[in-house]
């Protein structure tokens, strides 16, 4: 260990500019993870640049990276090849402990031939969203006819953090593998399977912490170190909730249930396991059920503090009701004050707000905006050595001003409804979605697979509730906390919520 540190410890980010480190044992990683995080990642960048040194949690040396030819580097072409998920996705590689063999815990070509069979399937296509557009109206009328009989008596205060959790988990359950976990009724207890996959999480977060702090500990031997992973896997759980999951028949519209039929007649060479296939299952929860709530609860925490724009959104959604209640998939992504409400929203407040590579051969990365060094020089590439953590800082890159322009950590949804300036453009940055780096880009086993899907649960969901009632806030100042996904807590309280005051509209 010793020894691998003390090679860390003299990488050729020597010169780079970054704050001065902590302290031996206190890193600067520990301040990326940090409930308040986000103005680390804002002040640094402002301070030092789109390529920054800081120190791991034992003092070794970390580069945080927001520079869009930097990004471009380590997401796209070869170099997408040389550089791979940090150590905490490979050990459940090895161990298939989390979710199994499906895309989450798969890397290197595992992970792009199932890419490849998910994409040759367009399972996760505007097809298929057309196709599955019925399912998200049931389940998003459900929660509509609770909500209205919650609210009959007037305004009330609500914890919507709770009912977005609800609802985003029945929307990847029924579109994504044909399972519903939850009634939507007022006064259901969640079902088996929500407690299941609600266990798992939060024991998932903190190994995953863990695994970070040390990257180098996970090269020096396994067989004690798995044993010991093997201790806190919560492992009658994983086991439950796949065997929950092998029951799903694989006959309806849902994507796995397509991904099992379009599989049967596969050529070989294109098949996926049996094992491979119901691990998807639990991929699609854990990728796609806190990623949407955060997102959803943030449109509508932003949304309640600006009136204004929630009733110009409102009568955008309440126009295209009147026509028809449940419009197509088509013409509800064409309403554009939701789109621009959305992507600003995804922009500003980016889900993830951080994510990490590493690169498993000594590589060059170019900048697009050189960094004065500390010797005095400007930087135009560096050189990272293998194994070197590469920060990804999504939610700083998506307000960096060079490029959004002054009013990057303002929320404008305005500026999506005009062609966006050339700094955009030019800054050729390789998300997947209008520019952001929200759902990663690059490479296509870069990003996120479900984001079609993600675009249309937030924006029917938006679409219901708008039209039936309004969101104010409640009194409680709400707070964004910075963990692996931003979560909101009443200012002083421990807990996550996000109580809103709401209202039902008449008519
Ligand atoms: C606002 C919502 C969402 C955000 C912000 C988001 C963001 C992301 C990001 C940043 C990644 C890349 C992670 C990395 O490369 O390390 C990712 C991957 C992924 N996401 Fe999403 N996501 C969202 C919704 C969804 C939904 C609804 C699904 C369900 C299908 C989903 C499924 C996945 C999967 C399976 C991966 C792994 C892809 C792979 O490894 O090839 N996500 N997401």
């Amino acid at each position: 260990l010793v020894e691998l540190l003390s090679e860390r410890l003299r990488s050729p980010l020597e010169n780079l500019p970054g704050p001065p480190p902590l302290s031996w044992l206190r890193g600067h990683m520990d301040q990326l993870f940090h409930p308040q995080g986000w103005d680390f990642h804002l002040k640094t960048v402002a301070a030092f640049g789109t390529a920054v040194r800081l120190r791991g949690f034992l003092g070794e040396d970390v580069l945080y990276l927001t520079d869009p030819a930097g990004l471009r580097t380590i997401l796209t072409g070869e170099h997408g090849d040389i550089y791979e998920e940090p150590p905490m996705i490979t050990i459940i590689e090895k161990n298939k402990l989390l979710w199994g063999p499906g895309l989450l815990s798969s890397t290197g070509m595992a992970h792009k031939k199932q890419r490849r069979v998910l994409d040759a399937n367009a399972v996760f296509s505007v097809q298929r969203m057309r196709t599955v557009m019925p399912i998200f109206w049931d389940v998003t009328r459900r929660l509509e006819d609770t909500m209205v009989n919650l609210l009959q008596c007037g305004s009330t205060e609500l914890d919507m953090l709770i009912w977005m959790s609800r609802v985003s988990l029945e929307l990847i359950g029924q579109a994504g593998i044909g399972v519903s976990f939850d009634t939507l009724s007022e006064t259901s207890l969640p079902s088996e399977h929500v407690l299941t996959a609600k266990q798992l999480i939060p024991l998932s977060f903190p190994l995953q912490g863990f695994m970070r702090l040390v990257p180098s500990i996970v090269k020096i031997g396994p067989p004690k170190f798995c044993g010991f992973q093997d201790g806190i896997v919560p492992y009658p759980n994983i086991r439950k909730l796949r065997e929950n999951n092998g029951a799903c028949e694989g006959t309806g519209r849902d994507i796995i249930s397509v991904l099992i039929q379009q599989n049967k007649g596969a050529d070989p060479m294109d098949k996926v396991s049996d094992d491979e296939l119901i691990s998807q299952t639990g991929t699609l929860i854990f990728g796609g059920h806190e990623t949407t709530l955060v997102a959803l609860s943030r449109i509508l925490h932003v949304l309640s503090l600006r009136p204004k724009s929630q009733e110009r959104l409102r009568l955008e959604v309440m126009g295209a009701r009147v026509e028809r209640r449940d419009i197509s998939y088509d013409d509800l992504m064409k309403l554009p004050y939701l789109d621009a409400v959305c992507k600003e929203t995804l922009r500003l407040y980016a889900p993830v707000t951080q994510l990490h590579r590493v690169p498993r051969r000594n590589s060059i990365i170019p900048l697009s905006r050189p960094v004065l060094g500390r010797d005095g020089q400007m930087i135009d590439c560096i050189q990272v050595q293998a194994g070197t953590m590469v920060v990804l800082g999504t939610a700083a890159v998506n307000r960096d001003p060079a490029i959004w322009g002054l009013d990057a950590d303002q929320w404008v949804p305005e500026r999506w409804l005009q062609p966006l300036p050339e700094t955009v453009v030019d800054a050729y940055l390789p998300g997947v979605l209008s520019h952001m780096m929200t759902f990663m880009g690059g490479g296509r086993s870069e990003s996120c697979i479900g984001i079609k899907l993600a675009e249309v649960e937030i924006k029917a969901v938006l679409y219901v509730l708008l039209s039936r009632m309004k969101f104010g806030p409640s009194g409680a100042p709400i707070t964004w906390d910075m963990h692996n996904f931003a979560t909101p807590t009443v200012q002083g309280g421990n807990k996550p919520s996000m109580p809103l005051k709401v209202t039902l509209l008449s008519g």
